[in-house]
């Protein structure tokens, strides 16, 4: 299974081709613009989020609401391209146009963006050419392609939920998780402006995030995945490049801004003793195997254990700042402050969205390449199959 994605922030639409999917799996627009609403929400968004209002046209690939097993693509049009058509047009521009004229050309990169090394790679002397590519807004897609994912995981009896746990260095009480399922937790933190489960924390961020703003900074901070139901022996170990984790890992860096992941307690292994980061096997009629603890984040030997898969990842603060920092201006080599355009503040809430829909999309991914799944009742029942066996193995 794999898709592409393509469009410029402020060109017409955002596009992707979604291939391998199988068959006869309920679709539904209304789904996908449920989740896209989610991304575009979250205290921190900048003005960008009160042009656009996120909806999927399916143009190909399903029929009467149930996917054919043929690619399935996906258009978001872009509401703010009205305001952008002569700037962003694929038209040549008329040659007494002088390029240079051609309003919101940039020469002054951002440090922390992919501006300067962006123009340098592609020969782009209007750092536009490199920003529009490289802007967050290429999320939208990516949110909808996972939302896809979801719709597949929920038939095969899997939830998926993301929450933030922290932002600059405000910390959510990882207890409130304790005995909660995946969706009520998602039942908690859609009521939530910072998408987190702890109350008291989230209006010290929502505090933390207007004083960034205020102040014309950003501030990043640590969004978790948990995806609960998958069977035990999803990935391997037996090649590199079938492992789990480094798929899902890729995957939560594969997000604008992201620089770091880790599953289960994560970094803090680095400061604790075998005998304290193993979850020990137990088993009994019901459940089969489980874990008396899931410090692992339920992956072993880049397969899932059976238990929840807890992964994290963490958001560099945004580097548009409206107080830029010093840069140089690739035509006069001048020290100039960075360019200033519009932006967000903190997106770590909406970056939480894009991240659970990231982990969906390898999660079905790797149920997809492992198991026969041209049809969708196929899947399943090898699934419910892998189930039964690994409980009595
Ligand atoms: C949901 C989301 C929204 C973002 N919004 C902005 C923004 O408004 N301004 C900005 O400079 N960067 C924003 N970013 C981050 C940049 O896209 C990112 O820093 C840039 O693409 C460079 O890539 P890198 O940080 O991974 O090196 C956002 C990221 C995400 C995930
Ligand atoms: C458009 C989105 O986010 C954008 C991500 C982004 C960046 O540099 O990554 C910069 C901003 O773009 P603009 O200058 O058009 O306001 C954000 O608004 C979106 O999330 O849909």
């Amino acid at each position: 299974m794999r898709y592409l994605t393509a469009g410029e922030s402020h060109g017409p639409q955002l596009t992707t081709i979604i291939e391998g999917l199988p068959s006869l799996l309920p679709i539904t627009a209304e789904k996908v613009n449920y989740d896209l609403k989610r991304r575009q929400g979250g205290h921190g968004r900048g003005r960008r989020m009160q042009i656009e209002t996120d909806t999927v046209e399916i143009v190909s690939g399903v029929r009467h609401g149930k996917t054919l097993g043929s690619p399935v693509a996906l258009v978001v049009t872009n509401d703010d391209w009205k305001h952008w058509t002569k700037i962003m047009g694929a038209e040549e521009l008329p040659e007494d146009i002088d390029p240079s004229e051609i309003k919101r050309q940039i020469s002054r990169p951002r440090p922390g963006h992919a501006d300067l090394v962006g123009g340098m790679k592609y020969g782009h002397r209007d750092l536009r050419n490199v920003l529009e590519r490289s802007s967050a807004r290429e999320t939208t897609v990516r949110v909808a392609v996972g939302s896809v994912a979801k719709a597949l995981l929920n038939e095969l009896g899997i939830s998926i939920v993301a929450h933030v746990t922290e932002i600059v260095g405000i910390k959510a009480d990882q207890n409130l998780l304790e005995g909660k399922s995946a969706d009520e937790i998602r039942a908690i933190v859609e009521q939530d402006p910072c998408y987190c489960v702890d109350p008291e924390a989230s209006a010290k961020m929502v505090e933390a995030i207007d004083e960034a703003k205020q102040a014309g900074d950003s501030i990043g901070g640590v969004v978790e995945v948990i995806v609960e139901g998958l069977p035990a022996g999803i990935g391997s170990y037996v090649h590199y490049d079938r492992k789990l984790d480094s798929k899902l890992a890729g995957a939560m860096l594969s997000i604008n801004a992201f620089k770091g992941v880790e599953f289960g307690i994560g970094f803090e292994m680095a400061r604790k003793k075998g005998s304290e980061v193993h979850d020990e096997i137990l088993w009994d009629e019901e459940k089969g195997y489980t874990r008396a603890t899931n410090r692992l984040g339920g992956l072993e030997g880049g397969m899932s254990t059976g238990m929840p898969i807890v992964v994290r990842g963490v958001m560099k603060p945004i580097p548009t700042l409206y107080k830029p920092l010093q840069s140089v201006d690739i035509e006069t080599k001048e020290p100039f402050k960075a360019s200033v355009e519009r932006s967000d503040s903190c997106a770590v809430p909406a970056a939480s969205i894009v991240a659970e829909h990231v982990i969906a999309w390898e999660i079905a991914k790797a149920i997809v390449e492992q198991f026969h799944s041209d049809q969708l009742p196929q899947l399943k029942a090898q699934l419910d199959e892998m189930r039964q066996y690994t409980k009595g193995f």
